[in-house]
């Protein structure tokens, strides 16, 4: 049986990377399906994967991960095609409108801090979020509740008796316990709402542990360390991504410090690329598998120990149940007001 494999956000950094990866290592028994918001990128991606792997099978999915029909819509079209999902990579991300702290960023280069300051981007980055047509933050609706409904909506796919399936987020080391609020779960508040999210996700993951494992269904959590990708270069708006390049020796530098600093989507995809070939049973749900690279160039995977606990994961866990029943009842008031509205009038035939 071929191994059903959906990655969202596939078509570009670390998403297209580990697509490339699963079928370097195995084009026979793999069926990617790349889900996508932008069908022209999706297709891109597509023939980039197919030129180097010509009898590869590689399906594609039109989903935005940030809209409620969407997914449904995406999810319906997923369980039409495949009976089983193997393994569900939740991947798509955004860090819109950055805000990097020049100052922050030049005092932390001369504190005791500065490793993890390069490792984990603390106190030097924030963001600017805005709100969905669904009236939710569109950080948190496209890192996590996006994909939380995706994985409510598959689950007559992800779970089968006697079968064991995988679902394995991209989440990172800007994840902080501090930037993340049970009171304020999208962080309508606060000014992180990358970091609230990607925590929010490392809670998320441990919770379906607790629901789902019974079911055959397994969550782990990576982290890509920072790699040079159209979300990065984002950070330093002014800064055309030639000139990030020429950084690239520094970086090599600051990487015999740090191994984070992965650099290459290629690195960054390692830890994905490594849970997929582990036996879901014998992980830790309550670690981060990171990726990392070597001062010399090699990668390597490393468990962590998350700052999470099960009771927080449950509030956490109960707190989008109830929303996505609200954001359900919404959708559906919605679809019969404009059902109403188009059906023709009374007596015409
Ligand atoms: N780069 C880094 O240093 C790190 C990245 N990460 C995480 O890695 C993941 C991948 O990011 P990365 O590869 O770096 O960045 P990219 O911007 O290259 O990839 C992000 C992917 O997500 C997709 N995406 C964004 N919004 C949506 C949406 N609404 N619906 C569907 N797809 C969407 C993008 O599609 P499109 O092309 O249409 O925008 C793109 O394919 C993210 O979750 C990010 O937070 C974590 C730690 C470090
Ligand atoms: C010398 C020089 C110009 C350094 C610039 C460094 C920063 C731009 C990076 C240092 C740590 C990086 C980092 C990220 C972005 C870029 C940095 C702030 C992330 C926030 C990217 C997205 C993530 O999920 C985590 C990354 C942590 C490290």
């Amino acid at each position: 049986m071929n191994k059903v494999i959906l990655v969202t956000g596939a078509n570009s950094g670390i998403g297209l990377a580990l697509c490339e990866r699963l079928l370097s290592q195995d084009m026979e028994g793999l069926q990617l399906c790349l889900a996508c918001r932008n069908m022209h990128r999706a297709q891109a991606a597509r023939s980039a994967l197919l030129s180097s792997h010509p009898t590869a099978q590689v399906d594609l999915l039109q989903m935005d991960i940030s809209s409620v029909s969407s997914v449904i819509c995406a999810a319906h079209q997923v369980k039409l095609r495949y009976s089983r999902l193997d393994y569900l990579y939740l991947n798509a991300g955004i860090m819109p409108n950055p805000q990097f702290d020049v100052k922050a960023f030049f005092r932390g280069l001369f504190s005791s801090n500065v490793i993890t300051m390069f490792a984990t981007a603390e106190g030097i980055l924030t963001q600017k979020d805005s709100i969905t047509s669904d009236g939710l933050q569109e950080i948190f609706a496209t890192n996590l509740f996006g994909h939380f409904l995706l994985i409510r909506e598959l689950e007559p796919v992800l779970c089968h008796a006697g079968h064991t399936s995988q679902l394995i987020w991209t989440s990172s080391s800007n994840a902080h316990r501090s930037a993340f609020n049970l009171e304020d779960i999208q962080h309508r508040r606060g000014n992180q709402p990358y970091s609230s999210s990607k925590y929010a996700s490392d809670l998320l993951s441990l919770a379906l542990n607790t629901h789902y494992n019974k079911e055959g269904l397994y969550s782990s959590v990576t982290c890509p360390g920072f790699v040079m990708t159209s979300l990065t270069y984002g950070i330093l708006p002014s800064f055309p991504a030639f000139l990030w390049i020429l950084l690239m020796p520094l970086f090599w530098i600051i990487r015999i410090f740090t191994n984070t600093f992965t650099l290459t989507p290629h690195n960054g995809a390692e830890a994905l690329f490594w849970l997929f070939k582990q036996k879901p049973e014998s992980l830790n749900p309550q670690v981060k598998y990171h990726s990392l690279t070597s001062g010399l160039g090699n990668n390597y995977t490393q468990p962590c120990k998350m700052d999470i606990d099960f009771e927080m994961s449950e509030v956490f866990y109960e707190k989008l149940l109830q929303l996505e029943s609200e954001v359900r009842k919404k959708l559906k008031a919605k679809q019969q007001k404009s059902s109403t509205s188009f059906s023709p009038p009374a007596g015409s035939s």
